[in-house]
């Protein structure tokens, strides 16, 4: 199914054929899909489905043999720095330095983006001040609770200003209050910032009306479209139904 009607230059994200195996067990199967700029696109999957390792391959940690990825239209391996310059990842396991503060965890990031100290730190303002988390900026991280250690990772990933953001299951494990302001921020920042995001999950509850929905189950893609498209094809009331349909009671939480 189409998600028609955007121009080429909308696409931050193209997958096809891609195919991944560790040794003999099969991770993904085919998959190909499109992730556009102003969309989120949740990964439904239960566990075992593929995601993380759809991600791991689109972040090169691993490399395919078999599959086309392109990031803003730059092939990851025949083009990678370019590629790669329009990507921010917030990985399932927190990758912040607990012993340093957050304007000192940040600043490492965007040194390693190139950027230099005044422009590293005034995109650091906008990104915690967006977060609410402006004035924890001297606090070491380890003194954070995982919703601020989790905000802080979507600020650190969005510092270079990428088109594309991965979260990979980024509220697992916090409390409702935590999980809700991360999903409105994110959805917030498609809407002002026109970016483009996949959010791997599990958690129906995490899915507006216009996202965009993908589902993953035993390395295949069973569905792909607009929620609202995806529940007409499929004939089902919610997102809940369609994960039931396809991963026949693996249930999502
Ligand atoms: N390093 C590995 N070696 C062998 N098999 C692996 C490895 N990593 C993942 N797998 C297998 O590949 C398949 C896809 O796993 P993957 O971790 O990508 O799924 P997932 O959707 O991210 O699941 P989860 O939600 O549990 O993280 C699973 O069958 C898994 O057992």
């Amino acid at each position: 199914m189409g998600r028609g009607g955007q121009t080429m230059t909308d696409i931050a994200l193209h997958i096809e054929n891609l195919s991944f195996a560790y040794g003999a067990k099969k991770a993904l199967d085919q998959v190909g899909f499109t992730v556009r700029s102003g969309e989120c696109t949740i990964l439904l999957g239960p566990n075992g489905a593929g995601k993380s390792t759809l991600f791991s391959l689109i972040t090169r940690l691993y490399d395919a043999r078999d599959g086309r990825i392109e990031l803003c239209g730059f092939d990851i391996k025949r083009q990678s720095l370019k590629a790669l310059a329009n990507l921010g990842v917030v990985f399932q396991q927190t990758t912040l330095d607990p012993d340093l503060s957050v304007t000192q965890n940040l600043r490492y990031h965007a040194a390693l983006h190139g950027m230099g100290r005044k422009a590293a730190d005034n995109r650091i303002r906008e990104e915690l001040e967006r977060l609410d988390m402006f004035e924890r900026r001297g606090e070491k991280v380890r003194q954070l609770n995982g919703g601020h250690k989790r905000r802080v990772e979507i600020a650190r990933a969005l510092l270079h200003k990428p088109k594309l953001l991965l979260l990979d299951e980024p509220t697992v494990g916090l409390d409702m209050p935590s999980r809700q302001a991360i999903v409105d921020h994110v959805h917030a920042l498609v809407k002002q910032q026109d970016l483009a995001v996949l959010w791997a999950t599990h958690l129906i509850d995490e899915i507006a009306d216009d996202d965009s929905l993908i589902v993953l189950h035993k390395g295949q893609i069973k569905a792909d479209g607009k929620l609202a498209d995806v529940l007409q094809t499929t004939e089902c009331s919610n997102a809940g139904q369609v994960f039931q349909k396809f991963t026949q009671g693996g249930g999502p939480s």
